[in-house]
């Protein structure tokens, strides 16, 4: 069922890489009648006005939300129950609320624990799988969310009406819809996002401390440059998902150092064996995603050239 949007004002709170894209995606495809936008800093919202992410910018939270249809959260994941807490007192019942934070758990916890029961029927906790080292108003992309998955965890209060509009809100800019349970998420990220970053933060800190000067990065190509891009994410908002998080990320870790082990002692032992049976595992694991990733581009491909 397609549900019309066009009517309808969405308001987006947090106006950075991931707020900012859905608010451009949705004023340049004009799927609602008119996007509101609220950061903390006021430079940041008089930025978002001039790049033409959003139709009005105002420190009046109470007025914006008040006549808001559709709420999206885009504030790290720790500052999402502040900024539930505040926009409660204000909010319809039959105004929709949903988030892009990477950690379904505590969203989860902060709706439960603020919203009356009518404002539940209408809270959809959501995470684009989408998104990028960069952060910042400056670095929205209207084409951030085409072909990329929107994971949707409602909770057994949320209304199916609620999840058609939000689902059909991703759908208009490009994405696809998964609906999965908030728990399934956490684990599932933490293995696929937060372990990746963690390894990557770890790493590029660990070298840097092992030579005077970080000498030895003059003598890194390729590989030691893609660990980079990821160890160049937001401080505060990995700061964020790894407090949120920490439960699951504890879990794969643990299974990921066992791992690890096995692989230092094959080396230790020259167990050669060993040794190119992992890598063979990783190289054809690898050949799988890069299927899904060249399938990916070639649909942004398509829709490009149809724009
Ligand atoms: N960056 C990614 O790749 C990515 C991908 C998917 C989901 N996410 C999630 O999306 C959310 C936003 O991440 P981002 O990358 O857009 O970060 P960002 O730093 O680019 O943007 C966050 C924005 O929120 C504002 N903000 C912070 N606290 C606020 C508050 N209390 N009230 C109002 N505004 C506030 C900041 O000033 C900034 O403009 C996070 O929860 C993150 O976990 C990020
Ligand atoms: O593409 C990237 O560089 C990202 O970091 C995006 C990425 C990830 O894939 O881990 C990061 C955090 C999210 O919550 C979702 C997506």
């Amino acid at each position: 069922m397609t549900v019309n949007l066009t009517d309808k004002n969405l308001l987006v709170i947090g106006l950075g890489l991931i707020g900012g894209s859905l608010a451009k995606a949705c004023r340049q495809n004009k799927i609602f009648a008119s996007i509101s936008g609220f950061s903390r800093k006021a430079e940041t919202m008089s930025d978002a006005l001039s790049l033409g992410l959003v139709d009005e910018v105002s420190d009046d939270l109470q007025a914006l939300v008040s006549k808001a249809d559709v709420i999206f959260l885009a504030v790290p994941i720790l500052s999402t129950p502040i900024v539930m807490a505040q926009i409660q007192p204000y909010l319809r019942n039959d105004t929709i609320v949903t988030d892009g934070g990477s950690v379904k758990g505590t969203v989860v916890k902060a709706g439960l624990e603020l919203l009356t029961d009518a404002q539940l029927k209408m809270f959809v906790p959501g995470h684009p799988i989408a998104g990028s080292e960069r952060s910042g108003v400056t670095a929205a992309d209207e084409h951030l969310y085409i072909d990329h998955r929107i994971i949707l965890t409602p909770i057994a209060e949320t209304e199916p009406e609620a999840v058609q509009v939000v689902s059909q809100m991703w759908k208009s800019v490009g994405a696809e819809v998964d609906i999965m349970a908030w728990d399934y998420h956490d684990e599932v990220l933490a293995a696929t996002s937060h372990l990746p970053h963690m390894l990557a933060f770890n790493l590029v800190d660990t070298l840097s401390k092992q030579s005077e000067n970080r000498e030895i990065f003059n003598y890194a190509a390729g590989g030691f440059r893609d660990f980079t891009r990821i160890a160049a994410s937001d401080p505060t908002m990995w700061h964020d998902i790894f407090i949120a998080n920490h439960r699951a990320i504890l879990k794969v870790l643990d299974s990921y150092l066992d791992e690890l082990h096995k692989l230092r002692n094959a080396v230790a032992v020259s167990d050669g064996e060993y040794m190119k049976f992992v890598f063979q595992e990783a190289k054809e694991a690898r050949e799988h995603f890069s299927e899904i990733l060249e399938n990916r581009a070639r649909r942004l491909q398509r829709s490009a050239t149809h724009e």
